[in-house]
């Protein structure tokens, strides 16, 4: 079992305001846990900072009281809108094998087909491309999930497929899943724990 955990984080996007100020967060990889608050409390930024897309922060992140030093970050984010971060003029197996390169049986388990394959990124739908971008950052390096808002366009049925493979992959696999969504049915189905994080981010 792995510890992801964060002290004193504190950032702003900008001098005078900032977002996120002092926060300690501990969680296991054995965990789900829920992310809830207002909008524009900082829940994104924060996943921005755990999955080091956002690098100029104070504080630290640290995995098993280390930080991460690794070319391949454990720590995965996936995004709301996966359209956003796959390159348009690359095919679904090229993004797919710039992280690694899952068998039939895991392709099978996430519900993509293997004719998917050869389409980009605008030939798909975005349930779809949700699954392509999940099974992008389910590397076998990875520890833990930062899930921001990903089923939020989805229909109801292609929201449950996708959390049940999601999240029969990472108790398999002990990885940790932060579950970042404005929806508390969903929060409520999935998490062990729920954290309310307000407009002074505390959590
Ligand atoms: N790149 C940026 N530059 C400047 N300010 C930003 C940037 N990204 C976000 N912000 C601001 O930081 C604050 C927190 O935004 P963030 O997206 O982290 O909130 P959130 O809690 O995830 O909101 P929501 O629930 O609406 O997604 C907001 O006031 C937002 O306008």
């Amino acid at each position: 079992m792995d510890i992801l955990k964060t002290e004193n984080i504190s950032y702003g996007y900008n001098k005078n305001s900032k977002i996120i100020s002092n926060i300690n967060f501990s969680m296991d990889s054995s965990q789900v846990i829920g992310l809830f608050g207002d909008s524009g409390a900082g829940k994104s930024t924060f996943c921005k900072i755990l999955s080091n897309f956002i690098t100029d922060y104070s504080g630290s992140v640290l995995i098993n009281d280390s930080i991460i030093d690794s070319k391949f970050n454990p720590v995965q984010l996936i995004f709301q809108h996966p359209e956003k971060v796959m390159n348009p003029h690359w095919s679904m197996d090229k993004i797919l094998s710039e992280s690694w390169n899952p068998d039939d049986d895991i392709l099978d388990e996430f519900g993509i087909k293997k004719e998917w394959l050869k389409r980009y990124p605008s030939e798909l739908s975005g349930g779809e491309l949700q699954r392509f971008s999940i099974l992008r950052a389910i590397n076998p390096k990875t520890r833990f999930i930062i899930a921001d808002e990903i089923t939020t366009m989805l229909d109801a049925v292609t929201q449950v497929q996708i959390w049940s493979s999601l999240l029969n992959y990472t108790k398999k696999n002990d990885i940790g899943v932060l579950c970042v969504s404005h929806d508390m049915a969903l929060l409520e189905r999935i998490c062990d724990d729920i954290l309310y994080f307000d407009k002074l981010n505390q959590i």
